[in-house]
């Protein structure tokens, strides 16, 4: 298995291109069952869970091809057409579920296509125990009948789906999407109530959108889809990658750095750029991008509580973490959004962090210097902030289990490298 030797102590400088967003590329991927014309996506990053996507596709009948396409920053987005001509199995099995949560999002869409979906229950992961409660009931509402057979969701529509009003009790990013996409090809008018307002909404609001769907206030919390016959093939470029962006934006600030993150937007992370520039991070529009440095002295302990957009994203919780490891004074961090989501900070205490967690929240006590350690992390969030921790710790740290990155980070080591890091993959 692979490993990231990382020798900290260099401080971050140049630029670093910014992918596609895999948040936003995995819905949009299942968006292709919706029609039988093709969809093409420009700016796909290259990750595992994009293969883990294109596989289950594959699987239920899409034709896929993948094209290579150069950026101005000079990364690869890539371009991937997906033609799902026809449906050709309506199941989405345990394995490739177990693999990858977002398997889920293929529900809507295959009943609204194709009038049943069976779709393995994805059980608990490292962060939480994540059920689909609010996926299902979004479905039942739209007119699904719903059974649980040898742990799969069968849902069925025989006669199709009929728009309904779903008001969620909580807010969630992947029923909100099931349901979109689902209730694009409803007869009638939908109304979401409490959608999750998050860019990726957006961004597969935009591409159903340019296929013919009819949806109003996406990026808000209730959007009312108006369900058309048929939807259309169209191109779509991914949206930019906000927790990616995030994360080498905390990973200059950690090193003391200075990197023009290309392709960033920083009306995508606003909310982090306020808490970033209270923790004494300089960040700067540029016409390409966004550029991060320290503004004036060190780091300095800030709060941060995760909340769904445009709050702080628990997506960017980890990274901040191992950020506040080495500041000056305490910072207090708090999860809301998933239960188990702290599983790095074992592994940053092993480094030297001072950090004490109370239920859902964590007190961080800034020391002065990390040291490094065999670490290794059981999700990609907390495996970065190890990575990052590294960058900044004596001696060298060696993360184990690197699938995790390989989910989420495109070419991390060479990013990283490209800036001055002393960072290298070991094959094994
Ligand atoms: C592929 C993808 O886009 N993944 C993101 C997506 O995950 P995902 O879409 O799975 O996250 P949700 O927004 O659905 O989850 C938010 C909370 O709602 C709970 N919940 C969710 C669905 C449900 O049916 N019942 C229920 O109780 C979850 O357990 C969690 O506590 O949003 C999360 C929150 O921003 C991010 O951390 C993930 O990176
Ligand atoms: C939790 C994440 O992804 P997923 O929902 O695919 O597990 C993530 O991207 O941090």
């Amino acid at each position: 298995m692979d490993k990231i030797r990382v020798r900290g102590g260099k401080p971050l400088k140049g630029e670093i291109p910014i992918s596609g967003a895999k948040n936003a590329a995995l819905p949009l991927m299942s968006v292709s069952l919706l029609t039988d014309e093709t969809l093409t996506l420009g700016n796909l990053p290259h990750l595992a869970d994009i293969t883990t996507m294109a596989g289950l596709l594959a699987q239920l009948g899409t034709e896929i091809a993948l094209n290579g396409q150069s950026h101005p920053g000079g990364h690869t987005g890539r371009i991937m057409e997906l033609t799902s001509r026809n449906i050709r199995q309506t199941r989405a099995d345990y394995d490739l579920v177990r693999k990858m949560r977002a398997s889920v999002l293929v529900l809507g869409p295959l009943l609204a296509r194709a009038g049943r979906a069976e779709v393995s229950l994805p059980g608990g992961c490292a962060i939480g125990t994540r059920p689909i409660d609010l996926h299902l009931m979004a479905m039942q509402k739209l007119g699904a009948e719903i059974e649980l057979k040898e742990g799969y969701v069968v849902a069925t529509a025989p006669r199709g789906l009929t728009g309904g009003s779903v008001a969620f009790p909580m807010v969630s990013v992947g029923a909100t999407e099931n349901l979109m996409m689902a209730a694009s090809l409803a007869r009638g008018t939908t109304e979401i109530v409490n959608a999750a307002r998050e860019p990726e909404i957006v961004d597969l609001a935009k591409c159903l959108t340019s296929m013919g769907a009819k949806i109003e206030g996406a990026g808000t919390d209730k959007i009312l889809i108006h369900g058309v016959d048929r939807l259309h093939g169209a191109r779509h470029d991914v949206v930019v990658d906000r927790i990616e962006t995030g994360t080498y934006a905390m990973a200059t600030a950690i090193t003391g750095g200075s990197v023009e993150l290309i392709g960033a937007e920083r009306e995508l992370i606003g909310t982090v750029c306020t808490v970033l520039e209270r923790a004494g991070v300089a960040l700067k529009s540029t016409n390409r991008g966004l550029h991060v440095s320290l503004a004036n002295g060190p780091l300095q302990g800030t709060d941060a509580i995760t909340e769904p957009f445009p709050g702080f994203p628990t997506d960017l919780q980890a990274q901040f973490m191992a950020l506040m490891t080495v500041s000056q004074g305490a910072a207090m961090i708090t999860e809301t959004i998933f239960e188990n989501r702290f599983m790095h900070v074992p592994e940053l205490a092993r480094m030297g962090a001072n950090i004490t967690v109370h239920g859902a929240s964590a007190m961080v006590r800034g020391v002065p210097r990390l040291t490094g350690a065999p670490v290794m992390a059981t999700d990609l969030r907390a495996s970065v902030s190890l990575v990052m921790a590294g960058l900044v710790a004596e001696g060298d740290t060696i993360l184990n289990r690197v699938y995790h990155l390989d989910r989420g980070y495109e070419r991390l080591t060479e990013k990283l490298e490209a800036c001055g890091a002393d960072i290298e993959r070991i094959h094994g």
